[in-house]
């Protein structure tokens, strides 16, 4: 499984949760990366926890003010991207665009979506994976992989009919290691969460938990 913790702009230290991701990743042999803030990318990716960007853009070089560029992310020591998170929805024609972008820049992408049907479309798209996040369900107490597991079954099914090559992701609410071995067994080959890391009063503590039935 690979676990993706989306610090989002939480009022967490972004250093902090990177140093116990790393630490728990070697300790475990799991896959875990770091999404901070777009201005704290390179202090994340110095201390050598595996950083994603929680965006890019759908430009290239040029005049484009206020645009996360995907060359600069990758610069600052991202190796890979969130895209159309539900907190940061793209217009279709956008994510492909931004695909482009991560693609120029040698980043891996998750295209995130609200349901199965939209992960089909996502799918669609060819990222290296799609991400089934309920909205109602980001930031609660109940993980989608006991509160909707249909969803995440369907996700993987929407998936693989359009590209069996594109990973299947899930999110919302996940807090515990159940939560994750739920999803595992569900289909799922990768995990984006956020709060259960980014407000816990000790991410590391948080992370062993999330690791500890892989
Ligand atoms: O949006 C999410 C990850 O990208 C999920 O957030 P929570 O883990 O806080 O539910």
């Amino acid at each position: 499984m690979f676990i993706l913790v989306n610090l989002k702009a939480y009022p967490c230290d972004p250093l902090e949760v990177a140093t116990a991701a790393r630490d728990v990743a070697d300790d475990a042999g799991v896959r875990i990366a770091v999404s901070p803030q777009a201005s704290h990318l390179s202090q994340v990716a110095d201390t050598g926890v595996e950083t994603w960007a929680q965006h890019v853009s759908p430009n290239e070089h040029g005049s484009n003010t206020g645009s996360t560029l995907a060359e600069a992310v990758a610069d600052a020591g991202a190796v890979g991207t969130l895209l159309n998170h539900s907190e940061k929805r793209m217009k279709l024609a956008d994510i492909d665009a931004s695909l482009d972008a991560a693609d120029r820049a040698n980043l891996e992408t998750i295209v995130c979506a609200n349901n199965p049907t939209q992960v089909g479309a996502a799918a669609a798209l060819s990222p290296d994976a799609v991400a089934v996040e309920p909205p109602e369900l980001i930031g609660g107490d109940v993980s989608v992989s006991t509160a909707d597991p249909g969803i995440v079954e369907d996700a993987v099914d929407a998936a693989a009919a359009v590209d069996e090559n594109v990973d299947v992701f899930c999110g919302a609410g996940v807090s515990s290691g159940d939560d994750v071995v739920a999803a595992q067994d569900l289909g799922a080959t990768g995990i984006l969460l956020a709060s259960g890391v980014a407000k816990a009063d000790d991410p590391k503590a948080a992370l062993e938990d999330l690791v500890s039935g892989l």
